[in-house]
Parts: structure tokens; C-alpha cells; sequence
């Protein structure tokens, strides 16, 4: 399968690029980075620790997108909607790990997924996507008077927030309590915030250092507490994810995907 790697200077671009050259069956056919990004024109290769590959990072996705078969995109929201419509065009895979999303965003994507496979999620992990299983099973056997948080810490350059895997966790908890994650979410808590309100669903945000990134989903009850965590180490477990996916998506139905799906965890 010829991938091409969108951002491909980036902290995940350059894992893309080892995990692609990792994997049998897929193979870097391009790589591009925003126009005027001191980037252009470099191997992708060599920019990923890999050795010279002959890919040097262009900024035109769309002549790359005419000979790929899948485009892996961990970028930015505006980057990633002008990718699918390119995606759509030429009916290839999209794998989105970027996060920061507005519904605005999600609409767009929508619409290119009735010609591209979009394959998206917060979290491209094994972990994680089995650790969101586990989270709408254990929302579902405690009742609302266990109050749920998430807690969330990243690197010092994350630019969003609660991150893409915090929003995931979030809405799996909603799903098992079968209520609607936009309705009971609590983002950010300042002074006099009165009592904790029954039901809802509270996001924590913490940033520093180089960490790749850590969740806990905190179930508290009267008396005792439930904590299911997961510690990303290493970017190459969302990369290899990301590789997986578009493998996945190959000759599939065009459509709007999640690595749930992928993985064989949606509704469980
Ligand atoms: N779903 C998942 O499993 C994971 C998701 N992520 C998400 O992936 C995204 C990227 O993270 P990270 O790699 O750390 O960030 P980086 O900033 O290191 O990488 C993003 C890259 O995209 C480039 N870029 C920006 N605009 C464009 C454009 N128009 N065309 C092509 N390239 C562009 C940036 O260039 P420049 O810096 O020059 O602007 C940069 O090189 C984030 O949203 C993050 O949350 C990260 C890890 C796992
Ligand atoms: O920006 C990151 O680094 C990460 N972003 C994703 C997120 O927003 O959850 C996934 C991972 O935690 C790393």
C-alpha cells in the first residue's frame, strides 16, 4: 500500500515514516509539510532517523495524493480537512490522528468520507482503545452517584485541550451511562464553583515536560475509588496504530471509521 505522510517534520510525522518503513506491505510514496516549512525538500528518511529513502518532503499534497493509496495525518484541524477533500477526491485512505476538532471540522469530514475511508481517532493505541472499552463497561455498572473525572497529562509543545484521548475516554464513559458527553461535561473548574453537580463528567487538564502522554478515568464513590490508567511511552504505539489502520482501510467501503472498528472494540 503507498502511504503518504502529511506533516511529516513532525513529532509524529517522523514516527509515521519509521512505522511505514517498519511494515510489510506498506510503502512511503510521499510526504509534505506546510509551504514554507524549512522541511521542504529534505528525505523523509533522514529527517526520521531512518536512512535516505528518495522521498523528499514536498508542499504539494496534491500531486502526491494522485499516485498513494492512503494519506496518515497527524497534523492540524485546517490541515486535516483540506486533506480529506483531496482524500475524497482521489477515493484513497485517510488515517486522522490530529485532535483539537470542532464540529465545524467533524461536518467537513463527514462529507469526504462519502468518497475517502476516514479512519479517525483520539487515540491510535491498543491501550487505549482497550482501555476505553473498559471505561464504558465500568460507567455502565456504577450508577451517577460515582463521580467520573479525567485526567489528562502531555508534553509541554500540546497545543489542545482536554486532549483527543481524554474526549474519547469521555464519551465512552457517557456512552456506558447512556448520556450525552456534551450535556454533562465539566472542562474547567475556577473559584467559587459550588458542589461537584450528580452525573457529570470532569476533564483535568496538566502540561509539562516531554511526556507522550498519560489518562486516568477516575471513578469515585462514597468510601472507595476505581482508577483506570494508561501511560503512552513511546509516539511509535499511535504510529504503528496509524499504519494499521490504513492497511485496514484498504478497498473498504468509503465511510467515516474509528480505530474501534479497526480493532474489533466498537460497542463493547
Ligand atoms: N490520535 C493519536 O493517536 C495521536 C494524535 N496526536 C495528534 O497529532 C497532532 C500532531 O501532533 P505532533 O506530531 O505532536 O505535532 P507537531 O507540531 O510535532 O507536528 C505537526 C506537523 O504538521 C505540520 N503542519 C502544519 N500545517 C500543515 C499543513 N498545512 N500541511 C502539512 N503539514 C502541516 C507542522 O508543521 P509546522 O510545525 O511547521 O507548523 C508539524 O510539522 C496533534 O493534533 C496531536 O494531538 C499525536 C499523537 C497521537
Ligand atoms: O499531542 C499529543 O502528543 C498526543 N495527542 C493525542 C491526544 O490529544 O490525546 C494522543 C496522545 O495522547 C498524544
Amino acid at each position: 500500500m503507498r502511504l503518504i505522510v502529511a506533516g511529516a517534520a513532525g513529532r509524529m510525522g517522523r514516527a509515521l515514516t519509521r512505522a511505514i518503513v517498519e511494515t510489510e506491505g506498506a510503502e512511503l510514496s510521499g510526504a509534505f509539510e506546510r509551504p514554507g516549512s524549512p522541511a521542504i525538500g529534505q528525505d523523509a528518511g533522514e529527517l526520521a532517523g531512518v536512512g535516505r529513502l528518495g522521498v523528499a518532503i514536498s508542499d504539494d499534497p496534491l500531486s502526491l495524493v494522485v499516485s498513494a493509496d492512503g494519506a496518515l495525518d497527524f497534523t492540524t484541524p485546517d490541515a486535516t480537512v483540506a486533506l480529506s477533500e483531496l482524500a475524497a477526491q482521489g477515493r484513497i485512505v485517510h488515517v486522522i490522528g490530529t485532535t483539537g476538532l470542532e464540529e465545524k471540522h467533524l461536518a467537513r469530514l463527514d462529507a469526504a468520507a462519502r468518497h475517502a475511508v476516514i479512519v479517525r481517532s483520539g487515540n491510535m493505541s491498543l491501550g487505549v482503545n482497550l482501555l476505553a472499552a473498559l471505561v464504558r463497561q465500568a460507567a455502565a455498572a456504577l450508577g451517577p452517584d460515582w463521580d467520573l473525572e479525567i485526567l489528562e497529562m502531555h508534553h509541554r509543545a500540546k497545543v489542545d485541550a482536554p486532549s483527543g484521548t481524554a474526549l474519547l475516554l469521555g464519551e465512552a464513559a457517557a456512552e456506558g451511562r447512556k448520556i450525552s458527553l456534551a450535556e454533562h461535561s465539566v472542562r474547567s473548574r475556577d473559584g467559587h464553583t459550588g458542589a461537584r453537580p450528580e452525573g457529570t463528567i470532569g476533564f483535568a487538564t496538566l502540561r509539562g515536560g516531554s511526556v507522550v502522554g498519560d489518562h486516568t478515568v477516575i471513578l469515585a464513590g462514597s468510601g472507595e475509588r476505581v482508577e483506570l490508567s494508561h501511560r503512552a511511552e513511546d509516539r511509535m504505539i499511535f504510529a504503528r496504530g496509524a499504519v494499521k489502520a490504513a492497511l485496514w482501510g484498504y478497498r473498504r467501503k468509503p465511510g467515516h471509521y474509528s480505530m474501534a472498528d479497526v480493532l474489533g472494540f466498537a460497542g463493547q
